[in-house]
């Protein structure tokens, strides 16, 4: 459905992508993952048809994204990273104009999208925070129903009950048998929601993996407090990775041996527990190297 072959983009500064290689099948939803800087969002834009490709091609349906990019308007619903709208438009009256443009006939979808995302359109766009504008950026890329979504990091911005709402609505986009794509930082939001996910850095695709081995790949970090000092020791002599942080808090490092931790907790005084977030930059900085290949 989406094949991506050998596409590069240098602006430049020399920087941008550099041949990439990845598809993605009918109905499947694929999280592009990687830090700030990697390559995400000009590859989007190469799917789009916004850029024109150094070297290599981005088709969908079998349709060049660059030379034909008008022929998937309507089949695809675009999230940008950045919106920039008609500033003095109201809400509603962008969304309409959107709708004029595709043709869009039944309008029930974007006034259901609306009341999900409690978004106000009365107010001019130009007023709007940055999460409304984010709202108005999801109602428009999915109300006139497509069958491919190309989402450039779509909970940026949103509040976390947003954030919910929009990934529970993709679940559901998921289940009606919608072809996904989406970037972002967020481990936590492509493990919920993707099947398989491309890492990005520096430009380049390093790994495209399923999440489930992603997921094994991802180490959790938690503080723990304990009332009894003596504990401290008890949990240094085992298996589990434990550093010492006070005389009563240590940390612990989980590397999906759950059952263990919580068996020598469950011996010891434990009086605090907090799970430490892991950045996703963490998480493959430490399964690649600078060359892009795996170091176990
Ligand atoms: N129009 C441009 N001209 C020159 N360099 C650019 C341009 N757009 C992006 N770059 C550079 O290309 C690289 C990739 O940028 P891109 O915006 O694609 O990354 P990204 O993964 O989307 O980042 P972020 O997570 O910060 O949005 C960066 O080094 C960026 O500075």
């Amino acid at each position: 459905m989406i094949e991506v072959k050998n596409l590069t983009q240098i602006y430049k500064s020399g920087k941008g992508v550099f041949d990439l290689n990845f598809t993605i099948k009918e109905g499947e939803v694929f999280g592009y993952i990687g830090p700030n800087g990697a390559g995400k969002t000009t590859t989007i834009r190469n799917l789009l048809g916004f850029a024109n490709p150094t070297k290599g091609s981005a088709v969908i349906n079998g349709i060049n994204c660059r030379k034909e990019a008008a022929k998937l308007q309507n089949t695809i619903g675009y999230l940008p990273g950045e919106i920039t709208f008609f500033e003095n438009m109201k809400g509603m009256e962008f969304l309409r104009f959107m709708c004029e443009m595709r043709h869009t006939k039944d309008l029930s979808r974007r006034d259901e999208l609306i009341e999900l995302f409690e978004l106000d359109t009365k107010g001019k766009i130009k007023k709007m925070s940055k999460g409304m504008k984010q709202k108005l950026g999801i109602v428009t890329a999915f109300m006139h129903d497509p069958s491919i979504y190309i989402l450039d990091e779509p909970t940026s911005g949103l509040d976390p009950l947003m954030q919910n709402l929009f990934m529970n609505l993709l679940d559901r986009e998921k289940e009606r048998g919608k072809t996904i794509m989406m970037s972002s930082h967020i481990f936590e939001e492509v493990q919920r929601v993707c099947d398989r996910a491309g890492i990005i850095k520096d430009g380049r695709i390093v790994a495209v993996e399923d999440v489930q081995s992603l997921n094994a790949m991802k180490q959790e970090t938690f503080i723990i407090r304990l009332s009894n000092k003596n504990d401290v020791s008890k949990l240094m002599n085992n298996k589990l990775d434990v550093k010492k942080i006070t005389d009563k808090k240590v940390k612990i490092t989980v590397n999906n041996n759950y059952k263990e931790f919580f068996k020598i907790l469950s011996d010891c005084s434990v009086i605090g527990l907090e799970a430490e977030q892991q950045s996703l930059e963490n998480v493959f900085m430490k399964y690649y190297g600078k060359d892009g290949v795996t170091h176990e």
